[in-house]
């Protein structure tokens, strides 16, 4: 029998939460609640503004590292990475290895006026329908993590519901996969999900080809504005950071040295 990597062991207890949720809220109340919630943000335009977006995570734990940061107050954090011209705050809501929780998505939200991501292990509707619900305006769809079809199905409703999805790839076959689901905005992340290894190349292997029209998206292993501006040189539109930032002692300016690195007349620019 064969060892089942992490993102599996994620996978599995994701699973028996989305089943304890859906025991109190059901689906049908889940559903309502979701075409209920205001209109979601125009995540697009976000990522359409000048330089290299930053998008400023809020992440307490992680499988790699265990505990980061006491975040004591995701509303706090939110604000200041808003005031240090975040473009986007990523919120990880999965409850057991990032110590995650929709309660911090709901603070978020309530926090700032930019746009939301709920980051965390989406497995089917249920997940989708309860981060609009929330006031999530993103949500992320790991490739690895799904079915083919699925991941085209889950694609179709998160964007039914006026929201976006950040598509997670690590390979050039998953990067295939993102575009035939039809993926508009691509993360390649740096960090395989199986091994947990972060390898700060990935991003240049697999993003050149992506078709020019997708907004592509460095995702972990950003520590300063020499990553950033690496990622920048290989044709990211954006950065999604959260270790660096959480551990940072002030995220407020850790977020306005990465942008204003991105926005430097010097930086590379996106492809589009
Ligand atoms: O962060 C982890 O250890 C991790 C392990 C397994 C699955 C996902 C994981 N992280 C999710 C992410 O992709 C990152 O939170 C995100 O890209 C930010 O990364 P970083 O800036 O390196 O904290």
């Amino acid at each position: 029998m064969s060892t089942p990597n992490v993102l599996d062991s994620i996978i599995e207890g994701v699973k028996a939460d989305v089943a304890a949720r859906e025991a109190v809220v059901d689906y049908a109340a889940v559903k309502a609640a979701s075409v209920q919630a205001p209109d979601p943000k125009d995540v697009m335009a976000a990522f359409q503004q000048p330089g290299i977006g930053v998008i400023a995570e809020c992440k307490r734990a992680s499988p790699s590292k265990g505990e980061l940061a006491t975040i004591a107050d995701p509303a706090e954090l939110a604000r200041a990475y808003e005031d240090g011209g975040a473009r986007i705050i990523s919120v990880l809501t999965e409850e057991r290895r990032f110590r995650g929780s929709l309660a911090d998505l709901d603070a978020v939200r309530a926090a700032v006026n930019i746009p939301v991501l709920r980051k965390d292990f989406i497995v089917g509707p249920y997940q989708i329908h309860e981060a609009r619900a929330h006031g999530a305006d993103m949500i992320l769809l790991i490739v690895a993590a799904l079915e083919q079809n699925v991941l085209a199905s889950l694609l179709d409703r998160t964007e039914s519901l006026g929201m976006t999805a950040l598509v997670e790839v690590h390979t050039e076959e998953e990067a295939n996969r993102a575009l035939e689901a039809g993926a508009s905005v691509v993360g390649v992340n740096n960090r395989n999900l199986k091994t947990l290894e972060v390898d700060r190349d990935n991003f240049s292997r697999i993003a050149p080809g992506l078709p020019t029209k997708v907004i592509r998206v460095a995702e972990s292993g950003v520590r300063g504005t020499a990553d950033l501006l690496a990622f920048a040189g290989a044709g990211a539109d954006a950065v999604l950071v959260g270790e660096g930032l959480v551990t940072s002692g002030d995220p407020r300016t850790a977020v306005a040295e990465l942008v204003t690195a991105g926005t430097h007349p010097s930086c590379p620019k996106p492809v589009r």
